[in-house]
């Protein structure tokens, strides 16, 4: 059996101030193959953020564990725990480019940094690698000069996936990366991530609230309910024959996957079945 890109086993999350702790993750098993594409959809509350931070390394699990790449990595002390997260192997793209891109400085400069602060290359060699990752994105070299606002959505989205890029990850974290977009950017940025996925053996997670946005992307679906995995399996499956009445209750929800077959009275019912 081939080796797991990341493998979580039995990862529980607690939050919140002490004498107000809650569990948000309860036990949560996760395996990503390379260059797998994977959903991960939830409601709002169901822990998708939690998770995805666990992943990165920027939340302790309170148990259980994480390997990326054959290593543990939840028990590495602090200081090896952030140069591991240099070397970039997990990279988060968020649904707004705005929040990862400093405004005041040239995007050029806001790709660079995670090189500069992994260190050991020389001024030309990053600059070379940003004009690369600029165009692997389909963007032009001499965009790097620009500030954020001075560019369009679509525009920003890609110099945020290029500064998840440049770093050459295993796996891409992508939280709802195309729902601040509109509906042209939205295709083109979709395609680019389908073409990144195959070119570099990049596993990508997309991370969303709406199965039928997700379900034509992905080769897998990881149903998070109340911070536990209820569903997991090939997204035909999930979809022909969910195994949990709330992946069941989001089919039935999703009219570009039911097409109107999931009645108003079935998913009441379905509704009323769930914990
Ligand atoms: N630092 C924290 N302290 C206390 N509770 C927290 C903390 N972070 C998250 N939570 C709680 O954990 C639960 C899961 O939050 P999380 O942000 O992971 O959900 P989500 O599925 O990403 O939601 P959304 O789609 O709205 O972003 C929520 O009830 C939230 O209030």
């Amino acid at each position: 059996m081939s080796e797991s890109l990341l493998r979580m086993t039995d990862v529980r999350v607690e939050r919140g101030l002490r004498g107000d702790r809650r569990q948000i993750l309860h036990g949560v098993d996760l395996t990503i193959d390379a260059g797998e594409k994977v959903g991960l959809i939830g409601e709002s509350g169901s822990g998708k953020t939690t998770l995805a931070r666990t992943i990165l390394g920027l939340i302790t699990p309170t148990a259980g564990s994480i390997e990326i790449g054959g290593q543990r990595v939840d028990d590495l002390p602090a200081a090896q725990r952030r140069a591991h997260r240099r070397t970039g192997t997990v990279q988060y793209v968020f649904q707004d480019p705005l929040l990862s891109l400093d405004p005041d400085i040239p995007v050029g400069e806001s790709i660079a940094e995670g090189l500069i602060v992994r260190g050991g290359l020389d001024r030309d060699v990053v600059r070379s690698k940003v004009a690369a990752v600029l165009s692997s994105v389909g963007l032009d070299a001499d965009i790097a000069v620009r500030i954020p606002a001075e560019l369009s959505g679509g525009q920003r989205q890609r110099i945020a996936i290029a500064r998840a890029l440049v770093l050459d990850p295993a796996l891409l974290l992508l939280d709802e990366p195309v729902s601040a977009l509109d509906s042209v950017n939205r295709i083109q940025i979709l395609k680019l991530l389908t073409e990144l996925g195959h070119s570099r053996q990049l596993a990508q997670l997309f991370i969303s609230h709406d199965l039928g946005a997700v379900a034509a992307l992905v080769d897998r679906i990881v149903v998070l309910y109340r911070g536990n995995i209820v569903e997991d399996g090939p997204t035909h499956q999930v979809i022909s024959d969910p195994q949990h009445p709330y992946t069941a209750l989001l089919v039935g929800s999703a009219p570009t996957l039911s097409g109107g077959a999931v009645t108003r009275e079935r998913r009441r019912e379905l509704r009323l079945r769930l914990p």
